[in-house]
């Protein structure tokens, strides 16, 4: 079997701070990975490089064996790496179908097509009903954004970012804010996501990291220093080390 995405000595430097220092990894069809690491530590510039907000000052991304690495953010989701969006990108005055609907035609280059009321249109109903159902939002289907929880705002994202068909997902926090009685909603919707799915979650919260991840990567000052099982985690020396005197240590003990 081969990568469905790969990241080959990614290099990122602002002036002299070297921030990504040589990172490589690659994942396969279906792997279940979390990105963790200290504040600082260069995760969300990472993420950036690797969804082609950042330009790399040296290094390649790969799609499907496809250098992207010149290619803008838009060219990478439509080839199949999608980032879940932020709650602050939803539109608070638009309904959760809408937001679909948008994204379903967005993915079948049919967003220049807005005339009309297109949730009647049948694909598009179809598939926006079916979303909405997975994800547990079907009787918010017609609220606007504003009057849903963060919970349900969250799990709305999620479902964008599943409307646009990615072969590679990269979650930022996906429970970041949720109070606990939602969480569960969250964690449900993390385990029943697509089985040949790719998705690599940055995340501080260690039980969520323990109960979603098959494989943990730890990066520190912009270099990997562990990529292995969750359950090795805990027990290495260097991230040990790199979490010492952080509040995340506290996880790292449990
Ligand atoms: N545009 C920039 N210019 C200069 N330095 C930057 C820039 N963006 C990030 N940095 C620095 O790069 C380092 C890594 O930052 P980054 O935000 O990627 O870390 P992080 O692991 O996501 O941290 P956190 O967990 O706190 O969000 C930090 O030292 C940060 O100050």
């Amino acid at each position: 079997m081969s990568a469905v995405f790969e990241v080959i000595n990614l290099k990122k430097a602002f002036g002299g701070l070297v921030v990504t220092n040589d990172v490589s990894l690659s994942m396969m069809a279906g792997d279940r990975v979390a990105l963790i690491g200290p504040n600082g530590a260069g995760k969300t510039t990472f993420v950036n490089l690797v969804t082609g907000a950042l330009k790399p000052s040296s290094g390649e991304v790969r799609l499907r064996n496809e250098p992207v690495t010149r290619i803008g953010p838009t060219g990478r989701v439509q080839r199949g790496l999608v980032r879940s969006f932020q709650v602050t990108r939803l539109f608070q005055c638009m309904t959760p179908a809408e937001h679909l609907g948008l994204a379903v035609l967005q993915r079948t280059g049919k967003s220049a097509q807005l005339h009309g009321n297109f949730l009647t249109r049948p694909a598009v109903m179809e598939e926006v009903d079916d979303l909405l159902e997975r994800l547990g939002l079907y009787a918010l289907a017609h609220r606007k954004v504003r009057e849903i929880a963060y919970g349900q705002q969250r799990l709305l994202e999620l479902a964008i970012a599943l409307a646009l068909k990615p072969s590679v997902l990269l979650l930022d926090e996906p429970a970041a804010g949720v109070p606990q009685s939602d969480t569960g909603r969250i964690e449900d919707a993390l385990a029943n996501l697509p089985a040949d799915l790719a998705v690599l979650m940055i995340e501080h919260d260690m039980d969520l990291v323990f109960r979603f991840a098959k494989r943990v990567i730890v990066l520190a000052t912009g270099t990997i220093i562990f990529d292995g099982l969750p359950a090795d985690v805990t027990k290495d020396a260097r991230v040990r080390e790199a979490y010492l005197g952080s509040y995340a240590n506290a996880g790292l003990n449990a």
